[in-house]
């Protein structure tokens, strides 16, 4: 099966099983990235189940609004029961990188606003360790430079993310060269360094279900 195809099924999945099975009139949190894309398609035949969406990109709210959805602001939505995302990798233990689309800061709010995270991915993204995918990190602009310097120290191999600032106007160093063999620790230790905004690694809050094509793990 190609990878698109994979993460179609595992968006058709997670649609089915965790938004069609719900309770009616529910506010769901819907991450961000093409996986997620799939997931926002299958949402209108379950309209009857969402009353709205808390979203983690401006991406993703634009698409949930033209499919005709109300996107709503987390303060205003309060606990969410069901948060539904992407990841760049996923280890065993369901610790995640994400931030490939640059919405880590966001989807690290809404997940941890959310009582259940399903995440949904294609079996590209399962590995053993963690950190073959660059790990990124938002970072306050005018501290790119003492973060990465910080990085380096720690071992591994910070490169900015050029050109690119996220919805919450900051900017991404993606770091490369890092086995990462301690998630829970390595995040609690770079959350501790001045001028990081958020880490892509979801270990504290990892994931509670992942699906992979029509596989849950
Ligand atoms: O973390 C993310 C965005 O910041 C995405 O969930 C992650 O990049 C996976 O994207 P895709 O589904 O396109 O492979």
């Amino acid at each position: 099966m190609s990878q698109d195809n994979e993460k179609r099924l595992a968006a058709e999945t997670a649609a089915f099983k965790y938004v069609g099975n719900g309770p009616r009139g529910r506010i769901i949190g819907v991450g961000t990235g093409s996986t997620v894309n799939f997931f926002i398609d299958e949402l209108p035949q379950y309209r009857d189940y969402i009353k709205a969406c808390v979203s983690s990109s401006e991406a993703s709210s634009e698409r949930l609004r033209k499919l005709g959805f109300d996107v709503m602001d987390l303060n205003a939505a309060g606990r969410l029961d069901l948060y539904v995302d992407g990841a760049d990798e996923c280890d065993a233990n369901k610790c995640l990188i994400k931030g490939g689309g640059a919405a880590l800061t966001r989807e690290k709010i809404v997940a941890a606003a959310s009582d259940k995270f399903v995440c949904i991915i294609d079996a590209t993204k399962q590995v053993e360790v963690l950190g073959k995918f660059p790990l990124p990190i938002e970072v306050i602009p005018m501290a790119r430079s003492l973060v990465a310097r910080e990085i380096t120290a720690m071992g591994g191999t910070p490169v900015w993310r050029d050109g690119v600032t996220t919805d919450n106007g900051n900017w991404i160093i993606d770091v490369h060269n890092w086995r990462i063999a301690d998630p829970v620790g390595l995040e609690a230790k770079l959350n501790q360094i001045t001028g990081i905004v958020c880490v892509g690694l979801f270990a504290a809050r990892r994931a509670d279900v992942v699906i992979v094509g029509n596989r849950e793990i």
